[in-house]
């Protein structure tokens, strides 16, 4: 089994005369936290959509779990386990936490193919329970909760439909110093269950925290790879704000 979950070699995309990523090797091994971080426009979301089937790269190849794949759309990758999670997009507003839950998966009964409501509130009062998470009732709407529940129900989701492969972009801006623990708590739970995790972030100190290992992104190239090990939240703050102006939060 190769060690590789996700492997994306030479990846090079234009938009018009506008090179995003000018030939990027990224990578994440099973059960690994990647923080992937840049300023902005660095080429971090280009690099995701493509990984996800949402855009075709000009040049490369990428391979999943070692085999060469070509998605077609994000239901291919989604197909596969991955899933992603947009800060705003994650969840549908005016639903109600269940319908949120098994949205584009709904569990049917009956000869006649209806919604099994009961059920599916059921399974997601205890699917969230079980990584820690009490919401009040499953009727609840979405536009109701706070950032960081609607991050974690969304984490919780993706724990629960054997997601292996977890991409969070941005998902502790605008929350709370409570909150952002909270959700970070929720990905160190997701990889404990051995699912590994992508963590895009203008924000060093959040990410790194958790991150197994940190890849940098600047004007479409990759200028850092580092273990969390061999390398600081300053140091990385530095090779970033030596290749560009350097805006990122700290
Ligand atoms: N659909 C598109 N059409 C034209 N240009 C695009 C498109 N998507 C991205 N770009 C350009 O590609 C470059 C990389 O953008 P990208 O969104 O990948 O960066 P990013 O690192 O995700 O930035 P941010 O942190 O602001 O989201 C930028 O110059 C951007 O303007």
């Amino acid at each position: 089994m190769s060690e590789y979950l996700v492997e994306m070699r030479g990846i090079k995309k234009s938009f018009g005369r506008v090179q995003a990523l000018k030939g990027v090797d990224f990578w994440v091994k099973r059960n690994e936290i990647v923080g992937l971080l840049g300023d902005n426009g660095a080429g971090k979301s280009t690099l995701i959509k493509i990984l996800v089937g949402y855009y075709r790269p000009d040049e490369g190849e990428i391979y999943f779990e070692g085999r060469k794949v070509s998605f077609k759309s994000p239901w291919d990758s989604r197909k596969l386990g991955i899933e992603t999670v947009y800060q705003d997009l994650a969840l549908v507003n005016l639903m109600p936490i269940w319908r949120n839950f098994f949205l584009g998966r709904e569990v049917m009964k009956g000869p006649f193919g209806t919604l099994d409501v009961k059920r599916m509130k059921k399974i997601t009062i205890e699917a969230l329970k079980d990584i820690g998470i009490f919401v009040r009732s499953p009727d609840e709407t979405v536009a109701f909760l706070s950032g960081g529940e609607r991050q974690a129900i969304a984490i919780a989701r993706a724990i629960h439909f054997g997601a292996k492969l977890l991409i969070l972009d941005e998902p502790t801006a605008a929350l709370s110093v409570g909150e952002t623990q909270r959700v970070l708590e929720h990905i160190l739970e997701a990889k404990r269950r051995g699912i590994a995790v992508i963590f895009i972030t203008h924000n060093i100190y959040h990410v790194y925290e958790v991150a197994d290992r940190f890849v940098l992104l600047e004007k479409g190239e990759k200028i850092g790879d580092l273990e969390k090990s061999e390398t600081t939240p300053e140091k990385i703050m530095e090779i970033i704000a030596a290749s560009s102006v350097g805006t990122m939060s700290r």
